[in-house]
């Protein structure tokens, strides 16, 4: 029995949907503008979409990758070897894009569920199963999260909160709702949420372009500002919370999430603010001691140079890191859906991610 992605209690569109056979993609790209989709019936075109970041988002790569193998499944048929008949599509969804553990997290999670199947399995059948079934895992853990920050924030607060994020880290990036966004709209609907600030997070601008869209079709109040402007709001405005996301929390609690990231961590630190990450458990890599040993993408610098279709090259290179490390004393909480981690390092994401998280 196929179990149905229910993303109608998040918001109207989704990033990703299995749709008559194949993975639709919202293409995230050509956003706010235009809103087009894509079709991908097998794993090439979804790692292809991956790096090309048409979806993105550390949990959205991950569920699209699970979707790409039941893709590829499909479009073989059968097989009396399913392990080497898939082991071309896994390794070029693993390399889609290098810093976000969901990606693997999720291929690992479906690597694990054919190797369980009986002999004689319908493994086209059981493959797509599982993906829907991350997929709509993920929906559920954001909404536990999103309950679960939005707590956190009313139990410091009782009025309205000015609260700054970076990137985007909503439905768009996830499996629905979202994970530091999905704390914003259920902050927004417990009546805690004045005005978002948000980062326009270059050079591929997810928050100008994504946050805001996502935030402005919800009527939350919000307002874009270029990320340099973060500290000079944080000390003229009355802002309480930093909420983001990651692509990988070490198991030291050091997380690795959209560049700029750390260094909100350090002026939120200077200006007294609350430093909130929230990131489903999935995004947690217990094998990393910590983050120094993790791989920073580092994208063409076209990124940079290409404004509008406008080239702005001045003829010197360009250097792209688009991740960073913030480290975990600069962390007042980690939210994940097991439960959420104040002031965190490894005995505490130790005792999380084995259940004897008293949260
Ligand atoms: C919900 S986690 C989203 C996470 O992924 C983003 O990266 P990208 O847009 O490059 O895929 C960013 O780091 C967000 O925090």
């Amino acid at each position: 029995m196929q179990r149905a992605v229910h993303t109608d209690v998040a918001d109207s569109f989704s990033a990703l949907a299995w749709h008559n056979d194949a993975l639709r993609l919202l293409d995230q790209r050509l956003l706010p503008g235009r809103e087009e989709y894509v079709d991908c019936t097998d794993a090439a075109q979804v790692a292809a979409a991956i790096g090309d970041m048409l979806v993105r988002g550390a949990p959205a790569i991950g569920i699209a990758g699970a979707y790409g193998i039941a893709l590829q499944a499909r479009a073989i048929g059968s097989s009396d070897d399913w392990t080497a008949a898939l082991a071309e599509a896994f390794e070029m969804l693993e390399a889609a894009r290098p810093t976000a553990v969901n990606l693997s997290w999720a291929l690992k999670m479906m690597r694990d569920r054919l190797a369980r199947l009986a002999p004689h399995a319908d493994v086209p059948a059981r493959l797509l199963e599982a993906a829907q079934s991350i997929h709509q895992s993920d929906l559920e853990a954001n909404l536990t999260m999103a309950k679960l920050g939005m707590q956190l924030i009313r139990k410091h607060h009782k009025t309205p909160q000015n609260i700054l994020t970076h990137c985007n880290t909503g439905a768009l990036a996830t499996g629905g709702y979202g994970t530091a966004l999905g704390v914003i709209r259920a902050a927004q609907a417990a009546g805690l949420v004045d005005t978002v600030f948000v980062d326009e997070t270059r050079p591929w601008l997810q928050g100008s372009r994504l946050t805001a869209w996502e935030l402005q079709r919800e009527g939350i109040q919000a307002c874009v500002h270029v990320d340099a402007a973060a500290g000079h709001l944080m000390k003229t405005r009355d802002i309480t919370w930093v909420i983001v996301g990651a692509d990988r929390i070490a198991a030291n609690g050091d997380v690795i999430n959209k560049i700029g990231t750390y260094a909100l961590s350090i002026l939120a630190m200077h200006h007294g603010l609350r430093f909130m990450v929230v990131a489903p458990s999935s995004s947690i890599d217990m094998a990393l001691e910590n983050a120094d040993e993790v791989v920073i993408e580092e994208r063409s610098a076209d990124e940079l140079f290409v404004l509008g279709g406008q080239t702005v090259d001045a003829g010197i290179p360009a250097f792209n890191p688009v991740f960073d490390v913030t480290p975990a004393d600069l962390i007042d909480v980690i939210v994940t859906e097991k439960g959420i981690v104040e002031r965190p390092d490894a005995k505490k994401l130790a005792d999380l991610m084995s259940h004897r998280h008293l949260h």
